[in-house]
């Protein structure tokens, strides 16, 4: 870990008020770090909080207790900045613009002037050469999300957030775009943190891997991945995979490997 690590939650907490009156806690007492270039990814039961942390790294929200820091400041120094690269699982292109203009609409949205050169080096990062033409009902699902990702990457951002970006595509797909999020990361080495649910995607992609726990979500596991890099899919069939895999399941959903003699019997 870095002296000055990129992005930092100290003793975070987050209320949010429940529409039945009273309020929700999200988060309480989340601490996280990530270091620059670092890949992290972050897993939890549904409803722990995992998009709520993103959104406060994103400056989007406000924690209710703790900080969040950024690159030493304020998450909305590094939004205003044009900083930050956000990917949802909804890649959330404009159906009316093709795939070079999707891209390159951070920089209308920022005042720049726009860098074809560098929207082009990028169709050829997540490999949509060809494509450059084609609008988004013209594509598949995984290609809607390479073109996503290009988008969060063009401005250069100094951090990738990812909130289950393969979230809504069919299995073989969904490892093919982790390959290529391997490859984008390794040309690129954007600090990263992605939410997902999936436990092999989590192994596969990051550097360390935090666990949260049911809300309040706090992290209640880390593991930091050993395998070197580039990995490939055949790693996804080795033993230490599958025991790495078994260990982060079972601080995923403790009762998956319960007592037997803890389940009541039926009366
Ligand atoms: N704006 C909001 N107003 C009220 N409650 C909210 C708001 N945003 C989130 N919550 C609540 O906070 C909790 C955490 O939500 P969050 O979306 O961060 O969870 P998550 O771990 O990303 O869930 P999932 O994995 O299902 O996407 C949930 O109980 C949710 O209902």
């Amino acid at each position: 870990m870095t002296a000055v690590p990129a992005l930092r939650l100290a003793g975070v907490g987050k209320q949010f008020a429940a529409e039945a009156g009273g309020t929700v806690t999200a988060l309480a007492g989340v601490d996280l770090e990530v270091a620059t270039g670092e890949f992290v990814a972050l897993i939890g039961p549904s409803g722990c909080g995992k998009s709520t942390i993103l959104r406060l790294v994103a400056g989007l929200d406000r924690p209710s207790d703790g900080s969040v820091i950024v690159h030493g400041g304020e998450p909305e120094a590094l939004s205003r900045a044009h900083k930050l690269g956000f990917a949802f699982q909804d890649a959330a292109l404009l159906p009316w613009l093709d795939v070079r203009d999707n891209i390159a609409m951070p920089f209308r949205l920022a005042g720049l002037e726009r860098n074809m050169d560098r929207v082009a080096a990028l169709i050829d990062l997540v490999g949509l050469t060809g494509f450059e033409r084609a609008r988004p009902d013209e594509l598949s699902g995984g290609m809607r999300q390479r073109v996503a990702i290009a988008r969060a990457l063009v401005l250069e951002p100094e951090v990738l957030l990812l909130d289950e970006p393969f979230g809504a595509l069919d299995a073989v797909t969904r490892r093919q775009m982790n390959l290529e999020l391997q490859r984008i990361w390794s040309a690129t080495r954007t600090t990263t943190l992605l939410v997902t649910h999936a436990v092999d995607e989590a192994l596969f992609l990051a550097d360390r891997v935090l666990v949260m726990s049911q809300r309040p979500g706090r992290i209640v596991e880390t593991i930091a991945v050993p395998f070197g890099r580039p990995r490939a899919p055949a790693l996804l069939r080795e033993a230490a995979f599958h025991a790495l895999e078994d260990r982060l399941t079972e601080a995923l959903i403790p009762d998956a490997y319960g007592d037997p003699a803890r389940i009541q019997p039926i009366a």
